[in-house]
């Protein structure tokens, strides 16, 4: 009797409160949405995250709006993205089907725009392969001499800071993904990564990415020609630029293996080992599938490095301009390791404490990206005697989880020192900078290229230069004031600052590096 209700305790009951709460409809709560629009209204603001957490502060770990019957949850705590996101990844793997962006665009091959399938797993598998620690150790001589060339353009034009880093970014990419060697900015590959990442952040993903004809989706039908039908004429031009967009690099590497000049790349190794898999069951068709996800996984890569990295490097530059004495700090350290008569590579990061501080602080004071993409749930879940429906775009809040004060004490304060502090594993655990790159099967795959690139630089960055408020004529410094504009990517407005060589050592080592080029 006792075990009969034991299995009623266990397996029944949490089957009643399911069907109980899915029948009901109990929302999680969230603000009060308007008749027919829903909460719209909320939702149009450019830095989503910053209501979002006010949000969270008034209505919990999980918050639920609507627009047009489009259900949204921001998952606000780590502990619910651990639940949700992380335990239950089966169910919130998906991505929304986004007509605009996805059919009519074109978008829908890129990774980060693939629902949870078959093919999702496929990129994924390609993806982690190119991305894994180890792979990325085999790219430490090219971010080297990407870090090297960027200091010497930064030396050469210190106010064209946000040039380089895009340079730097972009040909780092190339020759990663591609083995092409960008010679100059004006590369047609670079600049056409510009041209895309500027119209799929700015217009197509804008506001989330939903447009009129994700809500209704028979005006796809409409002829092109119609009044109304802009989205049409816009969405053909911009599918067009993002064909050639994979399709270019990609061609050329192809066309380069054939003649024998190349340099080995994720995708040569990849074709090559493909090539040398010539069994009967790599048919035709298999091939061409192979070579399809291929071409949009190295996409997906080469498009992804750009806007990351530059929210990253120039939120680390906003946070040691405004905090001077971390910046002290972190030089006088890489002085003591590194010493004064070479640049600090990946075999001083052990020794490098305050730095790697530093680095975690950035993260989790700047958040390069405040909020994941949206998540799609792919069923109906009930969480915590919430009803949760399918098709909900969830959104993990790693700015609220970033600015948590639990964790975090004085979050708004910049203090690489919180890192330093002894605490035991459970808290070691919970105050993991890497929330920052997501959650679950979405996370982001470039996360350990990003965490050997950009120590890198900003260990160069710091050895070699001073980083500064500008000073008006009568040496006063000038405050930054910067804006948030790009709707993914933190990405501060154009800024001035000081950059100047520390000292005549390092003039030195910049002067030697330029000679050597590496
Ligand atoms: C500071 C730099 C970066 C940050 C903070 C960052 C952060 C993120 C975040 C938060 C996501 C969304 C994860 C989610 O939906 O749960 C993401 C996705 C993604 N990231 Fe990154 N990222 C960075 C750099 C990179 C780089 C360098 C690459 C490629 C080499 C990359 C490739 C991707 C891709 C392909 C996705 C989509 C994954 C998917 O949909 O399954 N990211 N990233």
């Amino acid at each position: 009797m006792a075990s009969l209700d034991l299995i009623l305790a266990t397996v029944c009951f949490p089957i009643i409160l399911y069907v109980w709460v899915s029948r009901s409809n109990v929302f999680p709560p969230g603000p009060k949405p308007l008749p027919i629009i829903g909460n719209l209204l909320d939702m149009a603001t450019k830095e989503i995250w910053l209501p979002a957490t006010r949000w969270a502060k008034e209505f919990g770990p999980i918050v639920y709006l609507h627009i047009f019957g489009i259900n949204i949850l921001f998952v606000n705590t780590a502990e619910a993205a651990n639940d949700l996101l992380e335990q239950r990844g089966a169910i919130y793997s998906g991505r929304p089907r986004l007509i605009m962006a996805g059919e009519l665009c074109g978008c829908e091959h890129m990774v980060v725009f693939t629902t949870y399938n078959a093919r999702f797993r496929r990129l994924r598998t390609l993806l982690n392969k190119a991305l894994s620690p180890s792979a990325t150790t085999s790219y430490e001589p090219l971010i080297l001499s990407g870090t090297r060339s960027f200091l010497s353009n930064l030396h050469t034009s210190p106010q064209a800071f946000i040039k380089h880093i895009r340079h730097y970014s972009g040909s780092i990419g190339l020759s990663v993904v591609y083995g092409h060697e960008a010679k100059s900015t004006s590369d047609p590959f670079l600049l056409i990564l510009e041209e895309c990442l500027w119209f799929i952040n700015h217009d197509i993903t804008s506001g989330g990415g939903i447009w009129l004809v994700d809500i209704f989706p028979f005006l796809r039908r409409l002829p092109k020609w119609m009044p109304g039908a802009g989205f049409k004429r816009k969405a053909e031009k911009w599918k067009q630029r993002i064909d050639e967009f994979a399709d270019k690099p990609f061609e050329l590497l192809k066309e380069n293996m054939s003649s024998g000049s190349y340099k080995p790349s994720f995708c040569s190794i990849l074709l090559e080992e493909a090539a040398a898999n010539k069994g009967s069951a790599n048919t035709d068709e298999r091939r061409a599938e192979f070579e399809f996800d291929l071409k949009w996984a190295a996409n997906s890569m080469y498009s992804s490095t750009t806007d990351a990295n530059l929210a990253a490097v120039t939120l680390f530059m906003l946070a040691i301009i405004s905090h001077p004495s971390a910046q002290k700090a972190a030089q006088a350290e890489i002085d003591a390791v590194v010493g004064n008569d070479r640049l600090p590579n990946f075999q001083d990061r052990e020794k490098l404490v305050y730095l790697e501080a530093l680095y975690k602080e950035c993260l989790r004071w700047g958040i390069p990206v405040p909020m994941t993409l949206a998540h799609r749930a792919m069923k109906d879940d009930v969480y915590k005697g919430t009803y949760i429906p399918e098709g909900t775009f969830v959104f993990g809040n790693i700015w609220s989880m970033l600015r948590d004060p639990e964790i975090y004490p004085s979050p708004e304060t910049f203090k690489p020192e919180r890192f330093l502090e002894p605490c035991t594993p459970e808290e070691e655990r919970r105050r993991d900078p890497r929330i920052a790159f997501g959650f679950g099967r979405r996370i982001c795959p470039g996360m350990h290229l990003v965490d050997s690139s950009v120590w890198l630089l900003m260990a160069n960055m710091l050895a070699v230069f001073d980083f500064s408020n500008v000073k008006d004529e009568h040496g006063v410094a000038q405050e930054i004031k910067v804006e948030f504009n790009n709707p993914i990517f933190r990405i501060p407005t154009e800024f001035k600052c000081d950059i100047t060589p520390r000292n005549e050592m390092a003039l030195k080592l910049l002067e030697q590096h330029k000679r050597s080029g590496v």
